[in-house]
């Protein structure tokens, strides 16, 4: 195995493929062979390592600066720190950034934030297409992008070219950028003429993970490689952390589709090997060709599942448990220990309690801002951050789009649309209507375009929270902008020193949306979702709401959708927790619970087996995640929550 290994380390062809199953050392041999190439005399920036995530590009460089130092490279921690570690969409953001990609493609990469996307959303819906119908056309680009197929063959004239163009428009006047659209234009803009210089940047390529990626991703990368591509990845880990359509048939066939492909197959895996049986036999369930390994080393501890009566007691329970086998261990780091959420619900109610028992806790995977940006009471996060951003940037003509829209029901799509058309008859930009509006109101003037008025009252209320707040810094800052005191802002706001600028506590917030990590802290308790636990690795997984409906989710079960959806959704479920619960090198326990109220079942989306009243109350009867039992012989013994805490002494 070790062997193996040294050979990837060592393999100065062209182009290599390491597949492997869970934990087989897929990241390590990447790590090995770029630091190898530094140990050879490769400069550091001359590497580039793509990884799925943030989080999991800052343990990269963590482990790259340990391989380093074992490599015997004099300044590893500096090596480490000019190797270029990132998510595919950094990258791509980063080729479409410079000045000669700008130009080539005529857009910005300003990507837009999924609440942004809803005032996006509002403006296509201008075009008066039924919303469904949207939808899919929307969702039909979004899987051409990420396919890279280029747009002459696949728009239809009529309803799609006119919802691209219209798309388009609203992008490009705004300087902004859909999420799925950037591998898409940085793979064309790399293919083009235009692109020649900005291909091949990068004398090594290893891309991990590569299952995770689009199709346009895995491109990108493959054309940025000047001497070598190495790819890693395992297709039952396929999990949609880097793009919502990830492409695992782009790893499978990677050797096939191209020559010259040398294939290392890693059979070995690392860690409690009940549980690294147990993720192959849950993979091979759904696949008899998943990949499983040969041979397992490391110490076999039991793997269990508790059963708790509902979710109060699963909440109580398991961070009782975890205070008494803390207090057993003091001294191992609380960041060796993650609770895997299925939702966001859960991730709060298990961090609340944790900081209760007296826990520091750090949140990963569910950052992503929510609300409803027509209705002021419940877009205090939103507009917070919308007013920050134009605090940061005046200029940035998105944020302007989105602060007009809040608390109107159609987010003033109707007057955006108006406003757009007379800057085309009048060949001016977005700020000249607005100014032209705004000076109408003053002067008692009629409305330059329909709901001028209400957009130019907008504009000066912006306006003037910019001259008010511009000088401010800090907490102070936050405040001013109605961030004090909203969970979305907590993190930041104790984080920050108070001497901050708009600039920076925007560009901190906007990092958060788009590239979340976990604090750096060892005494920090871990809670994560099963997308951000791609990349990771920890002494202990507890997967918390194990029941049906949260893992996998209830559209594997339900009823009105086809057998193909379901299925689809069934193993897309699978795949996400073969990845995540296989993160645990040591202890791994799954927690479920047999009823809840029947009200949260149904709002949270757990699969009801059955509905009884209890004390005047409707209750559901729920079940463990089906995938406990599908493991087999590898499958967890079962536990009774009680019987767990007596164990540990807790009545
Ligand atoms: N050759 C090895 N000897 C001992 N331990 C190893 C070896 N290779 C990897 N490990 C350990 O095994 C674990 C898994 O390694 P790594 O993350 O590189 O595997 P992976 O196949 O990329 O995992 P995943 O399936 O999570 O993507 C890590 O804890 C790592 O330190």
């Amino acid at each position: 195995m070790t062997e193996l290994v040294n050979e990837i380390a060592a393999f100065d062809g062209r182009i290599a493929k390491v597949a492997g199953p869970v934990r087989s050392g897929k990241t390590e041999a990447l790590i090995r062979r770029a630091a190898a190439c530094v140990a050879e005399g490769c400069a550091p920036e001359d590497i580039l390592i793509e990884t799925s995530t943030a989080e999991a590009a800052r343990l990269a460089r963590r482990r790259l600066a340990a391989a380093l130092e074992a490599a015997g490279v004099a300044d590893a921690k500096a090596a480490s720190e000019a190797v270029v570690i990132a998510t595919a969409q950094q990258i791509c953001l980063a080729v479409l950034e410079t000045p000669e990609a700008r130009e080539a493609t005529g857009r910005a990469p300003r990507v837009l934030t999924p609440f942004e996307y809803n005032f996006f959303l509002e403006d296509m819906k201008t075009l008066g297409t039924p919303i469904r119908r949207l939808r899919s056309v929307l969702n039909h680009f979004k899987v051409q992008w990420c396919a890279l197929a280029p747009e002459d063959e696949w728009v239809t004239p009529g309803e799609e070219r006119e919802t691209l163009d219209h798309a388009r428009r609203l992008l490009t006047t705004t300087g902004a950028m859909l999420a799925d659209e950037a591998a898409y234009l940085c793979g064309t803009y790399l293919q083009s003429d235009a692109g020649a210089c900005a291909r091949q940047q990068f004398a090594h390529v290893l891309a991990d993970d590569f299952q995770n990626l689009s199709l346009a991703q895995q491109t990108c990368l493959c054309l940025l490689a000047r001497d070598q591509v190495i790819v890693a990845g395992n297709s039952e880990e396929t999990v949609a952390c880097a793009t919502d359509f990830p492409a695992p048939e782009g790893f499978d066939t990677f050797d096939t589709l191209r020559r010259g492909v040398t294939t290392f197959t890693l059979e070995t895996a690392f860690g409690n090997p009940n549980i690294t049986d147990f993720c192959d036999s849950v993979a091979a369930a759904g696949n008899e060709n998943a990949l499983t390994a040969m041979t397992r080393e490391g110490v076999i501890r039991d793997i269990a599942t508790v059963k708790w009566n509902t979710p109060d007691d699963e909440f109580n329970g398991v961070t009782r448990y975890l205070f008494a086998v803390n207090a057993e261990n003091p001294e191992a780091p609380q960041s060796g220990i993650c609770l895997v959420a299925p939702t966001k619900q859960w991730a709060h109610a298990f961090s609340q309690m944790l900081v209760k028992r007296g826990f520091a806790v750090s949140s990963l995977g569910f950052e992503r801002l929510t609300g409803d940006p027509r209705d002021m009471s419940r877009a205090r996060a939103l507009v917070a951050y919308t007013s920050l951003n134009l605090l940061a940037d005046p200029e940035d003509l998105f944020a302007w789009r989105a602060w007009l829209g809040f608390g109107n029901y159609l987010t003033y799509s109707d007057g955006w649309n108006f406003l757009l058309n007379w800057c085309d008859e009048h060949k001016k930009g977005i700020f000249d209507a607005l100014e032209a509006a705004s000076a109408a109101r003053d002067a008692g003037d009629a409305e330059p375009f329909p709901r001028g008025e209400r957009l130019a009252e907008r504009y000066d209320a912006g306006r003037e929270l910019i001259a008010a707040h511009s000088a401010r810094r800090g907490h102070a800052l936050l405040a001013a902008v109605g961030a004090e005191g909203l969970r979305d802002f907590a993190a930041l706001s104790a984080r920050i020193v108070g001497d901050e600028d708009a600039a920076t506590l925007y560009a901190l917030m906007r990092e958060t949306q788009f590239n979340p990590v976990h604090e750096d802290d060892p005494r920090t308790v871990r809670v994560s979702s099963y997308e951000q636990m791609c990349g990771c690795s920890y002494r202990a997984v507890y997967a918390v709401g194990c029941v049906d409906g949260y893992v996998p989710a209830r559209d594997a079960f339900e009823v009105v959708s086809t057998d193909a959806d379901r299925a689809r959704v069934l193993e897309d479920s699978r795949r996400a927790f073969v990845a995540g619960v296989s993160k645990a090198s040591d202890t791994l326990m799954f927690s479920t619970f047999s009823k809840a109220p029947l009200e949260l079942a149904e709002r949270t989306k757990m699969q009801v087996s059955r509905v009884r009243m209890e004390a005047g109350e409707r209750i559901a009867t729920l079940r463990p995640t089906c995938f406990l039992e599908q493991a087999g012989a590898a499958a967890p013994i079962t536990l009774g929550g009680q019987a767990l805490l007596a164990d540990m002494g807790i009545d």
